[in-house]
């Protein structure tokens, strides 16, 4: 065990379990023939012994092809989803993941949805009351917030969940894949804020696909491959071989 980890994980395994729909040959033949109605239970490994630690103030940027587990990986670590077996330690209370996949309330106005994804993602009442402002000023939504989240576009919401978000303030910040939020101006200040919130003491775990923005903020580079871990080290290192994979 290392002294100074924020997070520790020991062969972790989850399989995600769904019901396979009837291919459209199989709806037909259902028709005529009962057996073929039965839908089949699924399962599919999703991250199979994962075995890593996180020493607290570092960037660990999480890299894979499509589909390899890495917002899987970032949900249990968020707490998001419970591992089927193996053992995750998060050695502080005070953590919140960056997503864009916030549900809102539809019927409800911005500001309501302000107070509830804010107590979702872990701040008080008091500490509400006192962000609100900042939040509502940051998603530059103004009048539109006293609105139902329903009548808001795509781009809008987007502003907003990230503009909550990235107040919560957390010691450990799970970011996936928010780089991209709103119209170009929204985008220059939401990355600068990304840049400010990973440039400070806390520790950041965050998944990308950008080799670019993982090659200048992360200290360290977590590689998954369907579902299992290929690599962790120092970023130059593991990008390398990623790289050399990934052109393979
Ligand atoms: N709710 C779900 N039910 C069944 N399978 C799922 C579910 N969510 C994800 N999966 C499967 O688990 C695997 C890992 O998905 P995950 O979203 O973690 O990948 P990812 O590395 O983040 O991919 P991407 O880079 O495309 O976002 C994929 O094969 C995906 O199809």
């Amino acid at each position: 065990m290392c002294m100074n980890a924020i997070i520790e994980v020991q062969n972790l395994y989850l399989k995600y379990r769904f019901i396979k729909s009837l291919s459209f040959k199989d709806w037909i033949l259902s028709t005529f023939i009962p057996s073929k109605r039965e839908s089949k239970l699924m399962e599919f490994n999703a991250l199979q012994n994962i075995t890593f630690t996180i020493e607290k103030g570092k960037t660990v940027g999480i890299i894979g092809e499509n589909g390899a587990g890495k917002s899987t990986l970032l949900k249990v670590l968020a707490n998001v989803y419970e591992p089927d077996s193996g053992n995750v330690v998060i050695n502080t209370n005070s953590s919140s993941l960056l997503t864009l996949a916030t549900g809102f309330k539809s019927d409800l106005s911005g500001y309501e949805n302000i107070y509830i994804n804010g107590l979702l993602l872990g701040l008080s009442k008091e500490e509400l009351d006192e962000k609100v402002d900042d939040i509502a000023s940051f998603s530059e939504l103004g009048e539109f917030l006293l609105n139902p989240v329903r009548t808001f576009s795509s781009g809008m919401k987007s502003k907003l969940a990230f503009s909550i978000a990235c107040h919560v303030d957390p010691e450990l910040l799970f970011i996936d894949e928010v780089f991209s939020v709103g119209d170009a101006r929204f985008r220059k200040k939401s990355s600068k804020k990304i840049r400010e919130l990973i440039q400070s003491e806390r520790t950041v775990v965050m998944v990308s696909h950008s080799e670019e923005l993982i090659q200048e903020m992360c200290d360290e580079v977590i590689w998954l491959d369907k579902g299992k871990l290929i690599a962790q080290g120092n970023t130059d290192d593991v990008m390398k071989e990623y790289i050399t994979y990934s052109n393979r």
